[in-house]
This record gives structure tokens, C-alpha cells and sequence, in this order.
């Protein structure tokens, strides 16, 4: 892995029209807590990277990206971890996997002025029905094939169990890093 790739970049100066609204700094999520004090997104720059390449095939289909979430430091996903401890749903607190290590990101699409496009279901919903295999409506199938594809394209792989929860499908080659959001502003 290209060394330059290995840092971590905030993903709004790679792309200023991503919509950031991270879940988690806010009481706006399944805890009801803030669960930390940051609210840049910032992922491993080989991730970011690929994540402006997802946004502008987007934007040529008139669409624009909204994460909900990022990297999360590994005392953020133990807070998560304690209210919900499932772990196909929550992560275990692990410094290697995924969010953790700044290789994931949780989002939707909205169209241009900002509305969040119908989706199979609201963000964190645990339940079968955010499943990639399960049915989904018209409407909501158009609009997950639309950011499935771009996302794929862009070089990530969709989680089963949540239809909002994309890896770099290059992950396995980042190894755990820690840092402050905070200082990506
Ligand atoms: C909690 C949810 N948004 C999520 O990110 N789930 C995956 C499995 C994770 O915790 O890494």
C-alpha cells in the first residue's frame, strides 16, 4: 500500500459538495447519546479518494452524497457496542475493522438541494429489512441501485446487513490507526 494512502484525509476538502451529518456527534441515533466530539468525516485517504470518485459519478447522475458516519474511534464503537451489543449490527470494538480504522463509510444519497432519497430503511434500522436481500419497493430499489452502483464502481463493497455501510474493498490493507478527527478540520 502506497504509503500517502495510509493517512487520513478530511473527505469535505477532497469534495465540498459531500454532505456530512454525522450521526453520532449528535443524540440523533439509536443511543440517544453523543457518542463523540468531533464533526469533520475523515477516512484513510486511499478511502476518501475513492469516496470523491463515487460522489462524482453521482453528481453526473444529479445525486449527492450524505455520511452519516466515518472512521470512529475505537472508544466510540465501544459506547455503541455497550447499548447494542449485536455484533451484525455493531461492530465489536476492534482497532482493525472497518470504521475503526477508517475504511468505511455510512451515508445515503440525497438529490442536489439536499433531500434525502427514499431508502429501504432509516439509518441504523436493525432489523431485517435494512438486509441487501431483502424487498424493497420501486421507488426505494431505483434510488439503492443508483448509489450501489456508484459505490461499487468507486471501488467499495456494500455490507450485507446494512444497506448504508460501504468498505473500501481494499480494507484488509490498512492496518489500525488512531488520531483525532478534530485536527482534519
Ligand atoms: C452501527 C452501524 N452504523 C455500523 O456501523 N455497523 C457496522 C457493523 C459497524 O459497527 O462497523
Amino acid at each position: 500500500m502506497d504509503s500517502r494512502k495510509t493517512g487520513f484525509t478530511n473527505i469535505q476538502k477532497l469534495d465540498p459538495s459531500i454532505i456530512v451529518e454525522l450521526r453520532y456527534a449528535t443524540m440523533n441515533n439509536f443511543t440517544g447519546q453523543v457518542i463523540y466530539d468531533f464533526n469533520v468525516a475523515i477516512a484513510r485517504t486511499g478511502t476518501a479518494e475513492k469516496l470523491a470518485v463515487a460522489s462524482r459519478i453521482l453528481k453526473e447522475k444529479g445525486y449527492r452524497i450524505k455520511v452519516w458516519d466515518a472512521y470512529r474511534p475505537v472508544e466510540a464503537q465501544e459506547k455503541l457496542f455497550e447499548v447494542y451489543p449485536h455484533p451484525e449490527f455493531v461492530a465489536k470494538p476492534n482497532p482493525n475493522f472497518s470504521h475503526q480504522k477508517g475504511v468505511t463509510f455510512d451515508l445515503t444519497i440525497c438529490d442536489m438541494d439536499g433531500n434525502e432519497m427514499e431508502m429501504p430503511t432509516e439509518f441504523d434500522d436493525f432489523t431485517e429489512a435494512a438486509f441487501r436481500k431483502s424487498p424493497r419497493t420501486k421507488i426505494q430499489d431505483n434510488n439503492y441501485q443508483i448509489l450501489d452502483s456508484a459505490m461499487k464502481q468507486a471501488g467499495f463493497v456494500g455490507y450485507e446487513n446494512e444497506w448504508w455501510d460501504y468498505r473500501d474493498s481494499e480494507m484488509d490493507e490498512y492496518g489500525p490507526s488512531s488520531v483525532d478527527p478534530n485536527e482534519y478540520f
